[in-house]
């Protein structure tokens, strides 16, 4: 394997691999993901904007890219670190390889890195900004750009979509507001015939009630959930009014339009093996993670949200739900896509939820009429 590019984070610990993807001096924040399968997914769901992603499993690429598999169309990330990227991917569905994916989408990457002793040090320091180079710049010079470097706090305003769009169905009408969202939960909004419309993170609430929604998704999404404020003051008027629906960024967002706190995780979770557990029923799900902010539990006790879900990991509020509204969250990826569908039940609760909603209106209108 060739020695031509560098990874290095902001601590001046540094890697030294062989180029894939494209030739560009990006950084990001490094973190990693355990998942062993779904690399498509992972690259390409818009969550990762902004972030170099450290993949455990050792080889990556061994059943390509193909068209179906997609999370967005245009990928956000912002580098990716392997330890072996396959060039000869086998599979009926392949159409690229991870080299010619990556270089195609203007995103650079590094393989022959000891993944497992970088994803050990992130575990230990947390994750932290991180950069690819050239081999011959001196790691000082990176290591003092980086820490000039913040991130970027508009995040979500760069993978949104800028004008809405409707994605026709004759079931419920769902206003799905796009964070940044994956296609998985579009799939899973089309599967149950619903009609949605897509609206961008910036929507009011005045133009959501405008379309008269039966029940409204938050999406999930990149960044820092208290940088999207008019989103903040968007939720907390509509989950009085609409059946709500809050998955990741649109969990957090629920937790603190509701007055709770969000934290930033040390080295957060990414994976698709994070057990859950469902307090009501006491039942462990296996869910697919991407999230390195959470919801401070102690924050909640003034608030009318309850905890309805924690990770079995480290303890961490997985689920809430409201104890006035029809409204709740899962802090997982319920679409999956990648990793299990054990969750995908929630995409029925909400449908339930918009229909029991409808069931009301519906008495209250007879009561009029009388
Ligand atoms: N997948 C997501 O929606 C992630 C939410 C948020 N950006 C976080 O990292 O916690």
């Amino acid at each position: 394997m060739k020695q031509n590019r560098k990874l290095v984070l902001e601590d001046g610990t540094f890697f030294v691999g062989e180029a894939i993807g494209s030739d560009v001096d990006q950084s990001g924040e490094v973190v990693f993901n355990t998942g062993m399968t779904g690399y498509q997914e992972i690259i390409t769901d818009p969550s990762y904007c902004g972030q170099i992603v450290t993949f455990t499993y050792p080889m990556i690429g061994n059943y390509g890219f193909n068209r179906d598999d997609y999370e967005t169309v245009k990928p956000s990330i912002h580098g990716v670190v392997v330890k072996e990227a396959n060039e000869y991917p086998s599979n009926f569905r392949n159409e690229e390889t991870l080299h010619e994916f990556l270089s195609a989408h203007g995103i650079p990457g590094i393989q022959g890195v000891d993944t497992r002793k970088l994803t050990k040090h992130i575990r230990k320091e947390g994750s932290m900004k991180g950069a690819f180079t050239s081999v011959e710049e001196p790691i000082e010079a990176v290591v003092a750009r980086l820490r000039d470097t913040s991130f970027s706090r508009n995040v979500v305003a760069r993978v949104s979509t800028i004008k809405p769009y409707v994605v026709p169905g004759r079931g419920h009408r769902v206003v799905l507001v796009d964070f940044g969202m994956k296609h998985g939960i579009l799939r899973e909004f089309t599967k149950r015939h619903c009609h949605v419309t897509v609206v961008p993170y910036n929507t009011s609430a005045e133009e959501i009630r405008r379309l008269n929604p039966d029940g409204v998704l938050l999406s999930n999404g990149p960044g820092d959930p208290k940088d999207v404020q008019e989103a903040i003051e968007m939720v907390r008027t509509i989950l009085e009014e609409y059946p709500t629906f809050g998955i990741c960024l649109g969990h957090q967002l629920i937790a603190l339009a509701c007055g709770a706190n969000t934290e930033k995780m040390k080295f957060g979770h990414r994976g698709s093996n994070h057990p859950v557990k469902h307090i009501e029923s006491g039942s462990v799900y296996m869910t697919s993670q991407n999230h390195g902010y959470a919801v401070v539990e102690s924050s909640l006790s003034h608030t009318q949200l309850e905890v309805t879900q924690y990770a079995l990991n480290d303890g961490t509020v997985e689920g809430l739900a409201h104890l006035v509204y029809p409204c709740f969250s899962a802090q997982y990826h319920p679409e999956s896509a990648p990793g299990p569908e054990d969750s995908n039940e929630l995409f029925d609760e909400f449908i339930e939820m918009m229909e029991e909603a409808k069931g009301r209106e519906k008495v209250l209108c007879q009561n009029v009429q009388i």
